[in-house]
């Protein structure tokens, strides 16, 4: 090559001409003896460098040291360094960016007859190619050691690709198991070897496997390691251009999901035990008050759950409960209620009373969501505790108010009497010679006739009006908002009621009696702030004068 022919220069030329890459040789000298078009054209070369003939290897290290090809410096030096580097060369391989990004590869070898051939191949294209290649695998590599599902990539050929550590944690599985391209048979078999599936043959199990695997069709299996663990295996089918391509399969650790669903499964089932073994029922409504989950209500209040879910919860209270009004008052500005007794409606018409305990719910955004309670029934008990207050401020014979329950509203209703500025009118009413009755006809037939006088005052009276039994045959009435005219008045309607009234003796000898009574009529006014027993003392001695003026009669007391 050191002196060719024209003949075998021209052969040359056209040869390297048609050839993809950039070509060039230079002599033992230096001087390029030959070059392509694509050589000239990669590099950028201008025509002018070739005007005169040929460059030497110094001719074009100076122009490309001058055009910042090789970097910084002094392109007599850097050209001077680049021939040194040439003379003696050895066969080899670079690659060089050049400054206009293009990365270049260039492969030298030296000629048998000195100088050198040197080839230039433009890799940029590959080498974007490659570094998109070299990100995509490390955004994929972060990406799956991020996850924390163990996952494996496996090809076509069950050759196992891609892992991850989690996977490998997640297995326990020794050095070595696992490398590039190793097959899954291998993998599954070493697994069975060290007891991953239990006792089984690790060659069967293995060849099992594969033959499963081999119908790349999706599935999901629970498996529960030989430390406790329990792993949910899920598997793919992975699809290039409408072909399989293997298979992805994940791996999550299903251990404290499946603790904490049987911790919540246990949790329910006590909860709903509770439920169903004591008069209780939950419920949860909406922000609007209706009714979104109930559980237990039906042994309480006999309508199924689902029939009332969706209906507002204040259908089935009785509106006019004691407390009613206050668990909405509550519930309206979303406090906690606690144990309000309410009444509520069974679904055959019967009265439930219901202990209600509840709370506002709201969203993890502070969002109101509605309310969840519980509801305890507590019929017998209000209906036990209702009969004690009957019997504790009632009297017995009569079923009217006692002494007590008089005192209690007398003491309400002069606060209120004396705030409004009202009068208020107290009448005591003692029956005529009722000695005489009982020592004639007999106690039960006294009875039966302070049973009439009770309910002939009772159904006399207004129902804001309250009688109540004294002692004896003397019966008190309070009549609200009434002056000592408007009292006198109603003392003598009752009077009159009460001559008239013939009672039922049930006796053969006297079917029926007549009795009268003795009316003392007092009236408290507002600015009077007197005791019961001395308003009862006024009526007294009101009394008094009426037994004295012959009985059967209404008298006022004095001074009021
Ligand atoms: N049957 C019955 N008698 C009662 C009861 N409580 C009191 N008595 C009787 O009521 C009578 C009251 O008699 P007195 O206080 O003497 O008065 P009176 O006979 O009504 O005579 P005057 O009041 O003066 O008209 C007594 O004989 C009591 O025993 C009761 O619960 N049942």
């Amino acid at each position: 090559m050191n002196q060719p022919g024209i003949g075998y220069q021209d052969t040359l030329q056209t040869i390297i001409n048609f050839l993809p890459s950039g070509i060039t040789m230079f002599n033992a000298d230096q001087q390029m003896v030959v070059c392509n078009r694509i050589f000239r054209t990669m590099l950028e070369f201008p025509d002018s460098l070739f005007d005169d003939g040929l460059p030497t290897l110094r001719e074009l290290a100076l122009f490309n040291a001058g055009r910042g090809e090789y970097g910084e410096g002094d392109p007599q030096v850097i050209a001077d360094q680049v021939c040194e580097r040439a003379r003696g060369m050895q066969p080899h391989v670079f690659e060089r960016q050049r400054p206009n990004g293009a990365v270049l590869e260039i492969r030298g070898a030296p000629l048998p007859s000195g100088g050198w051939v040197s080839i230039y191949t433009d890799i940029t294209d590959r080498k974007r190619a490659e570094q998109e290649a070299q990100r995509y695998s490390t955004y994929l590599d972060t990406v799956l050691n991020s996850l924390p599902q163990g996952v494996t990539v496996v090809n076509e050929k069950l050759g196992v690709e891609l892992w991850n550590k989690r996977f490998e944690n997640l297995l326990n599985l020794p050095e070595g198991v696992l490398y590039p391209g190793v097959p899954f048979e291998e993998v599954i078999r070493k697994n069975a070897e060290r007891g991953e599936y239990g006792d089984v043959d690790p060659v069967q199990k293995a060849r099992d496997t594969v033959a499963l695997a081999m119908k790349f069709e999706p599935h999901r299996l629970e498996r529960t390691r030989a430390d406790g663990r329990t792993l949910e295996i899920e598997g793919r089918d992975m699809q290039i251009d409408g072909k399989v391509a293997g298979f992805v399969t994940t791996y999550t650790d299903i251990t404290d999901r499946i603790r904490n669903e049987e911790a919540l499964r246990r949790v329910k089932n006590m909860m709903s035990d509770a439920i169903n073994f004591s008069p209780t029922y939950i419920w949860e409504t909406d922000a609007e008050g209706n009714y979104t989950h109930l559980q237990g209500v039906e042994h309480i209040l006999g309508f199924a759950e689902q029939n009332l879910l969706g209906l507002p919860r204040a259908a089935m209270l009785h509106a006019g409960s004691d407390t009613s009004g206050e668990v909405a008052q509550r519930m309206k500005a979303r406090e906690p209620v606690e144990r309000l007794v309410v009444e509520a409606r069974h679904m055959s018409g019967a009265t439930v009373w219901l202990s209600t305990s509840a709370r506002p719910v709201f969203d993890p955004s502070g969002r109101y969501m509605g309310y969840r309670g519980v509801d305890v029934d507590v019929t017998e008990i209000t209906l036990a505790r209702q009969e004690l207050e009957q019997i504790a401020l009632h009297d017995t014979l009569t079923g009217l108010a006692n002494r007590r329950k008089f005192q209690d509203r007398y003491e309400l209703e002069r606060l209120r009497q004396a705030r409004l500025g009202l009068p208020l009118t107290l009448i005591l009413v003692d029956v005529d010679h009722f000695k005489q009755v009982n020592d004639v006809w007999g106690h039960i037939v006294g009875d039966i006739c302070l049973k009439a006088v009770a309910n002939l005052l009772a159904s006399h009276l207004r129902p804001i009006d309250l009688v109540a039994r004294f002692g004896g045959e003397e019966f008190l009435v309070l009549l609200s908002d009434a002056n000592a005219a408007e009292g006198a008045m109603v003392a003598e309607k009752l009077r009159r009621a009460l001559e008239g009234k013939s009672i039922d003796t049930g006796l053969e000898a006297q079917p029926s009696l007549q009795i009268t009574a003795s009316f003392g009529v007092t009236t408290l006014l507002p600015s009077e702030n007197i005791a019961l027993e001395a308003v009862i003392e006024r009526a007294d001695g009101a009394v008094y004068a009426a037994k004295r003026g012959g009985r059967n009669r209404v008298c006022i007391a004095e001074g009021g």
